[in-house]
């Protein structure tokens, strides 16, 4: 089957984020924030949820849980589930935990935000690498805990772990805990094996928790490799993996994920606190991407590919002096333009009002991110052309930017 991800959806009257909840998120504003641009009119690159249709056979599988015609208090009891996500995790990363590791949560964010607090005592510290996705700070503050940052090292767009700042921090006694992305939002790296080795030895080393939240793991770049942070280290208990279908196949609206949790007394204190109750159409859902979905997770991975393909075009020939590069894995183009715009900018709010184009800056990302711009690529090529076409027209002031033939 020839999935269509040039189909241009609706998604006003959905109740989304993406086009309903971008005066809060991105500016914190309130909904009669006025802009030049009808709410129609935006080119949205912000939000990381796809403008493709979820699966088909996610779908069906939805509407035959729904033809069951009872929809009542749910949580995961029918062993397929199980079987269905030690497939995937098999067959695309040859890993595999025991069934009793897998716990469920009502998506990765809540995940974190719960297992901060199970893991760390008052007076804590959580460490991350930044820039970084933007609730990893919130996990450590919604619990009170202060947050510590090690910088990525950042050589001309290719970012690279300090590890002499990474390890100094992670020496500070109070420093329980690390939340580790991999791949990483938003530069997009694929860690390899001996920067993950490196990581997970610093952390065992100085007893650091690792939450290794890997949700972009399926989104990879043709021909990379993702491998779980915890394949490498099977003699401990002390790494907690975060991952969900819902970034890979278009369905974090339903709001479910994977947790697999080796350590016996973390999984007690989950098992005892967390609420277990989970939405029945999305176990069916989840299950039915790990059974169904490879086939269109290959189709969408040659289209981002392209995508990518054809912002890299267009960067090198209207942008020359943005600093781009294919991520590993991930949707989101990670471009720093501070060439063209000065340090003081507002950049979403720049774009906004003067190119009609949703997206994210590096002050998004914690720190260690300015000047560079968050591009949502999962869109059909005719959106992301003029997404493009209106981006570099605001910055180099040209009249019309010839079209880049990919
Ligand atoms: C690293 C990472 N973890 C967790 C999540 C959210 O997981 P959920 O709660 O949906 O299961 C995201 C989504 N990233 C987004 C969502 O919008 N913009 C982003 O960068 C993410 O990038």
């Amino acid at each position: 089957m020839k999935y269509d991800f040039d189909e241009i959806i609706d998604r006003t009257g959905t109740n989304a984020m993406n086009t309903d909840g971008f005066r809060q998120y991105i500016f914190n504003a309130t909904e009669d924030m006025k802009f030049p641009f009808k709410d129609e009119e935006f080119i949205r690159m912000w939000i990381a949820d796809m403008e493709f249709a979820t699966p088909p056979e996610i779908r069906e599988a939805v509407k035959e849980r729904l033809d069951r015609k009872i929809m009542g208090y749910s949580q995961v009891f029918d062993p397929a589930y199980y079987e269905a996500v030690s497939n995937w995790m098999n067959r695309y990363y040859d890993w595999s935990f025991p069934k009793e590791h897998l716990e469920t949560s009502h998506g990765i964010i809540p995940a974190l935000y719960e297992l901060v607090e199970y893991i760390c005592k008052p007076n804590e510290k959580v460490l991350i690498v930044t820039p970084s996705y933007g609730f990893f700070k919130s996990a450590a503050e919604h619990n009170h805990l202060e947050l510590v940052c090690s910088d990525l090292i950042n050589e001309q767009g290719h970012y690279s772990i300090d590890f002499a700042d990474f390890e100094a921090k992670a020496s500070d006694e109070q420093v329980t805990l690390c939340i580790f992305c991999n791949p990483h939002n938003p530069s997009g790296r694929v860690w390899t094996t001996e920067e993950l080795q490196r990581v997970g030895e610093i952390c065992l080393k100085y007893n650091v928790w690792v939450i290794s939240d890997e949700i972009h793991c399926d989104l990879l770049r043709t021909g990379r490799k993702h491998t779980p942070l915890a394949k490498l280290f099977p003699d401990t208990d002390r790494i907690v993996t975060c991952m969900s279908p819902s970034k890979t196949f278009n369905m974090a609206g339903l709001m479910f994920s994977n947790v697999i949790i080796a350590n016996e007394g973390l999984r007690t204190i989950w098992q005892t606190r967390h609420y277990g109750f989970k939405n029945p159409l999305s176990i069916a859902a989840t299950q039915a991407a790990y059974e169904h979905g490879d086939e269109w997770l290959k189709q969408l991975k040659t289209y981002l590919d392209d995508n990518f393909a054809f912002v890299d075009q267009y960067v090198k020939r209207d942008l020359p002096q943005a600093v781009f590069h294919i991520p590993e894995a991930t949707y989101l183009a990670w471009i720093d333009i501070r060439a063209y715009v000065p340090k003081d900018v507002n950049l979403p709010l720049f774009f906004a009002e003067q190119a009609g184009v949703l997206l994210e800056d590096g002050h998004m990302f914690v720190a260690n991110g300015g000047g560079c711009i968050r591009l949502n690529l999962a869109c059909p090529r005719s959106v992301l052309e003029e997404g493009l076409r209106r981006i570099s027209t605001v910055l180099v002031n040209k009249s019309e930017s010839e079209p880049v033939q990919v």
